[in-house]
Order: structure tokens, then C-alpha cells, then sequence
């Protein structure tokens, strides 16, 4: 028997952030593990006109929970749904929930943040700073609380080559950030953001970091710990390779390049693909949860979940390995054959944006037009290449992270615990999790059959027909039109003429 699955036996849990991406794979696993946990409170909020219920419904009737109804047949008692916002003072939670979490929560994990590169600071510290600040408030007044683990990310200090398992001081504190976001206007905000976020490429990464120290500053007595994931991929083993239910990070890329949007992408080919699958993150952060109660360290400790230095992968790897896998297992309706490259420069980098991905949706456009229909090409272009350049920074970059302390926590495992709650990167074959990744996103996020493969390779063998259609009538255009103005092109023209019998 698992010790730490033990451990969650009977236990009250609260996470925050339970409907995202991180959140769902931690509340499938601690519920297939641990069936006879007492409850898991989740905060909730109404989103895209789904009441807490419905979005609680679509979690545990996904494809992710189907084994927990196995094991866990009444999830749906076990979990609690309170409706709260982050973005409220108190979180906008009922005195009556207040009072049930106050008085039974065993275990925190604070996964809730807004991801958004591009978050105004009032939003990324509202969401990212202040929440915690709040969380950890309610946190003190627990009674039978055991442990608080807070997912960060290991990019909070991104502006830094190497990152040891410590939290590194911001120049500003972060209660005078939370005290100036009461008072600034949007507009001052947005003028000093730039200087406050510093050598950091985002509000995302500087409050991030701002949050871990509040972690710090204002955890008093309780019992903390950290964990700071790379970039978050797909499930690598359970509860099923591949599975993934968001476009962030690889995955929104992966679909451009399959769907044949993505021609090229600024990268250091040699630079670390620090991608660690969601399901690696969450074993740790549940054996985090369960050591921090169990042993009690005297100091909060972090733990590193990256991959880059036990089982490091580049770019220029995982890129071909996502070609290949897309040239095996196709994406349907594509729009063009996918083909991509890594540039190196800005200069190739803004002439291949020109010409593979700006003219051609504009010659879509005017296609489009002339049948009659809304232009819509170059528009998804723009939006795109304005994400590729938020993400650019992440894969032009390489860090190194210690990870002493998750070896040390390895370590403590037992033997069942390491196969159980298995966060071992070293295993992790990238070529199959790559492939698998893929699969996942063509599965699980364009929601393809693969039944629909060979029809999908069809397509892009009619794109390439196309394709050299249009490069041949291209070519004899533009020939046309030399040997109309060029005696030279005539000369050349007519000799090799009645070599090809043309
Ligand atoms: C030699 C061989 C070469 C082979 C080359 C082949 C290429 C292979 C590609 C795959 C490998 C490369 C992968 C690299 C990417 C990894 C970098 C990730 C870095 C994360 C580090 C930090 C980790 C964290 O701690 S948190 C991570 C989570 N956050 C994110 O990932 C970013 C979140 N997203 C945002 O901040 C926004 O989306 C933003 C700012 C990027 C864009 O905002 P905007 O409001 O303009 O757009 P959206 O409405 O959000 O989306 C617009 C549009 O784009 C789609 N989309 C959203 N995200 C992505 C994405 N990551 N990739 C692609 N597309 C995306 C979205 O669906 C929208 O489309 P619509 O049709 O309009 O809905
Ligand atoms: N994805 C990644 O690559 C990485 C993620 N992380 C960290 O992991 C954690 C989870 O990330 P991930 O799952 O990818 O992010 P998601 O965007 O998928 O999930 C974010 C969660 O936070 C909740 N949330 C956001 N704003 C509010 C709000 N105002 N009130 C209540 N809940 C709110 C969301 O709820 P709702 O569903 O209602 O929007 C959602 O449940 C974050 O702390 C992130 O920093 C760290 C490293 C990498």
C-alpha cells in the first residue's frame, strides 16, 4: 500500500484553480489514489455561462475522470464546489463556506493564477499576488490545516541563467506593489510596468516571483512548501498518455504547425525544451503535500519539477519529432502541408513571417473574396504570430534548475510510493512522449477520430498537388515575362526547348 495514498485517507483538501489544466490532474489523481479521501473543496467560479455544477459535471464526466468512477464511484459526493472569485476581496465566498473551510480543510494546493502573458499588472497581481496574500490569511485561521503548497513556476526569476531550489528577492516589496495597485490608475500602471517587471519578459513571470515571497513573508506558523514546474505538457503516462485540455505552452503550436499556419518560429535549436508532463508535476506536488505534513521542515522548501538538467531535450529534437509525428498521424482540414523550421535571426525570422505567413493569408483572403466570403486569414495570422512572439523568449533561452531537494524527496519514497506517484523525469522517453503528445492534442483538443486519417492525408496530398500547381504556373509566369524583356532568357528559352521537346 502506498503511504502517501494513505495519507490523504480521510483528509479535507482544498485547491484553488481545480478547473484548469494543472488543477483537473491533481483532483483526478488524488481521488484515484486516495478513493476514501473525506472531501476536496474546490473554489469555482461561473465561467462562459456555466453554473459551478455544470462546470463540476463537464470535469468529472471528461474522458480525464473515467478511471476515478472506477475506483471512486461517488466522486461526485466528494467533491465540493464553492464558488468563489480570486479576483474579490475575500474571494467573494459565503460565510457559511467560509466558516466549513476554516474548520475542516487538511491540505492546500494553491494552483489558481492567471497564466496570461500579457496580464495588466492590476490582474496579475490581483490574481497571482494578492489571492495568495489573501489565501495564506485564511490559511492561519485553520485549525487542522497541514500542509499549504503553492504552485509557482520555474520561470518566477526567468532573468537569472541559473535558479537554485531558493525564493530571490524582488527590488520591490511585493505589500508595496499590492498597496500601489489600490490607488494607481490603469494608465500609470501600464507606463511603469515596464520598469518594474524589469529583466523579466512578462507581468506573468514578475508576479509569479512577487507571489513566492509573499509565500514567504506571510506564512507565519504554517506549514509550506513550493513547487515550481518548467512548461507544463501532457500527461506522459496517466491517467493516459497525451492528454491535454488547454492551447498553452507546446500545445497551441503543435495545432499551428499541424494545421500548416506555422511555417517558422525564431528558436535556439540547441536551447533546452524544459517541457515536464503535467502528471510528473503532479505526483511531486502530491508527495510534496504529504512530506511537508508528514516530516515538517523547518523552512519552506521548494521543489523544481524540470526536466532540463536530469533529462534534458532541445528544440531542434522535439521539433522533429512533432513534424514526424505529424507527418504519421496528419491534422485534418489543414490549411496548408506542415512544414516548419526554426529561424535564428530576427531578419529571417520577420522575411519568413512576410512570406510564409502574411502573404499567404493575405492571397487567402482575396481568394476568399472573390468567392464571396469573409476574410478572416490574416487576422488569425497576426493573432498568432503576436503568440509565437510572447512564447519566443521561453525558446530562445536556456536555464539551468538544481533540483536537489525533488532528489531528496525521491529519495524518501518508498518503493511503492516511487511507482505510485511517479515524478522520475529520467524515465521519460521523449520520443514517445513526444508522439504521444501529438496524438493527445489531435484527440483530445481538435477532437479528430483517427479514423479520419487516411481522408486527412488525402488533403494534404491534394495541397501538395496544389502546391506544385501553383509553383509551375508561378515559374512560367515569371518566365514569360523574362524572355518577353530579356534576349538573353530567349536565347536560353530556345536552346533548351527542343531538349525537352516543350
Ligand atoms: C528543425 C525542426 C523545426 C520544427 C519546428 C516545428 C515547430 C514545432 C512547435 C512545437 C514545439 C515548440 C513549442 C514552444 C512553446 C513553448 C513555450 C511556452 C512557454 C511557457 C513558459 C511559462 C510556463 C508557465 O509558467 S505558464 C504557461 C502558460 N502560459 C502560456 O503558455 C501563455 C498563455 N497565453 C497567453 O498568454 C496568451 O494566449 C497570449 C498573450 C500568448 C496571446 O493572447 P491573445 O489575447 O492575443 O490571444 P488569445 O485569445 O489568448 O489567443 C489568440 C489565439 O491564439 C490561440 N492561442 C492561444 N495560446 C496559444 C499558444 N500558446 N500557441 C498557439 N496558439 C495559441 C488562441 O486559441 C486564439 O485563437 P482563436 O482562434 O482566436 O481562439
Ligand atoms: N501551464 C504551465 O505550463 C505552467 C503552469 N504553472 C502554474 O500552475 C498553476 C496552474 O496553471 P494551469 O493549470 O496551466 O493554468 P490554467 O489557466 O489552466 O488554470 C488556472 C486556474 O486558475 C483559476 N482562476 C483564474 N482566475 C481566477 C479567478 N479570478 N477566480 C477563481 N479562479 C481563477 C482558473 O479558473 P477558471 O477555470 O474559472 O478560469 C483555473 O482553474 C498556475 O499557478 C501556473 O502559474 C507553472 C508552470 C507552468
Amino acid at each position: 500500500m502506498s503511504m502517501i495514498a494513505a495519507f490523504y485517507s480521510n483528509k479535507s483538501i482544498l485547491i484553488t484553480g481545480a478547473t484548469g489544466f494543472l488543477g483537473k490532474v491533481l483532483m483526478e489523481k488524488l481521488f484515484r489514489t486516495s478513493p476514501h479521501l473525506k472531501v476536496i473543496y474546490i473554489l469555482v467560479r461561473p465561467k462562459s455561462g456555466q453554473t459551478l455544477q455544470e462546470r463540476v459535471f463537464q470535469i468529472l464526466n471528461s474522458k480525464l475522470f473515467e478511471k476515478v468512477k472506477e475506483v471512486c464511484p461517488n466522486v461526485h459526493e466528494k467533491i465540493r464546489p464553492i464558488s468563489a472569485d480570486l479576483n474579490q476581496r475575500d474571494f467573494a465566498i459565503s460565510k457559511e463556506d467560509v466558516q466549513e473551510l476554516l474548520s475542516c480543510t487538511n491540505i492546500i494546493f494553491h494552483c489558481a493564477a492567471t497564466v496570461r502573458f500579457d496580464a495588466h499588472l492590476r490582474e496579475a497581481v490581483q490574481l497571482n499576488v494578492t489571492a495568495t496574500q489573501q489565501l495564506l490569511l485564511m490559511a492561519s485561521q485553520m485549525p487542522k490545516l497541514e500542509a499549504f503548497i503553492h504552485i509557482s513556476t520555474a520561470f518566477s526569476n526567468c532573468n537569472l541563467s541559473h535558479i537554485d531550489e531558493v525564493i530571490y528577492p524582488c527590488p520591490v516589496e511585493p505589500r508595496k506593489i499590492i498597496d500601489s495597485m489600490e490607488w494607481l490608475d490603469d494608465s500609470i500602471i501600464e507606463e511603469i510596468t515596464p520598469k518594474l517587471i524589469g529583466d523579466r519578459p512578462n507581468t506573468y513571470t514578475y508576479t509569479k516571483a512577487l507571489g513566492e515571497i509573499v509565500v514567504q513573508q506571510e506564512s507565519g506558523n504554517l506549514n509550506v512548501a513550493i513547487v515550481r514546474p518548467s512548461i507544463v505538457g501532457a500527461t506522459w503516462q496517466e491517467p493516459f498518455p497525451g492528454w491535454v485540455d488547454n492551447l498553452n505552452g507546446p500545445s497551441g503550436l503543435i495545432i499551428a504547425t499541424g494545421k500548416g499556419f506555422l511555417r517558422s518560429i525564431k528558436a535556439t535549436p540547441t536551447a533546452v525544451a524544459d517541457v515536464i508532463p503535467v502528471d510528473t508535476v503532479v505526483n511531486l506536488t502530491i508527495a510534496v503535500g504529504w512530506y511537508t505534513a508528514v516530516h515538517r521542515p523547518k523552512s519552506t522548501l521548494i521543489y523544481h519539477s524540470t526536466s532540463g538538467n536530469l533529462n534534458p531535450c532541445n528544440w531542434y529534437k522535439m521539433g522533429l519529432q512533432v513534424l514526424a509525428t505529424i507527418e504519421k498521424i496528419p491534422f485534418e482540414s489543414a490549411f496548408r502541408r506542415p512544414n516548419a523550421d526554426f529561424t535564428t535571426n530576427n531578419f529571417t525570422t520577420h522575411y519568413w513571417n512576410t512570406v510564409s505567413h502574411r502573404v499567404p493569408a493575405i492571397i487567402y483572403d482575396f481568394y476568399l473574396r472573390l468567392t464571396g466570403r469573409k476574410p478572416r486569414m490574416l487576422k488569425l495570422m497576426n493573432r498568432l504570430l503576436k503568440t509565437i512572439s510572447m512564447l519566443e523568449y521561453f525558446i530562445n533561452h536556456s536555464w539551468e534548475w538544481s533540483t536537489n531537494n525533488t532528489e531528496m524527496l525521491l529519495s524518501e519514497l518508498s518503493p511503492e510510493d516511487q511507482r505510485v506517484f511517479n515524478f522520475d523525469v529520467r524515465q521519460l522517453n521523449w520520443l514517445e512522449y513526444i508522439e504521444n503528445y501529438v496524438l493527445g492534442v489531435k484527440k483530445y483538443l481538435l477532437k479528430e477520430d483517427l479514423a479520419g486519417i487516411p481522408k486527412a492525408k488525402q488533403h494534404l496530398r491534394r495541397l501538395r498537388n496544389i502546391h506544385y500547381l501553383f509553383n509551375t504556373a508561378l515559374f512560367l509566369i515569371i518566365w514569360r515575362l523574362l524572355i518577353a524583356r530579356s534576349q538573353m532568357a530567349r536565347n536560353v528559352w530556345f536552346f533548351i526547348c527542343p531538349l525537352f521537346k516543350l
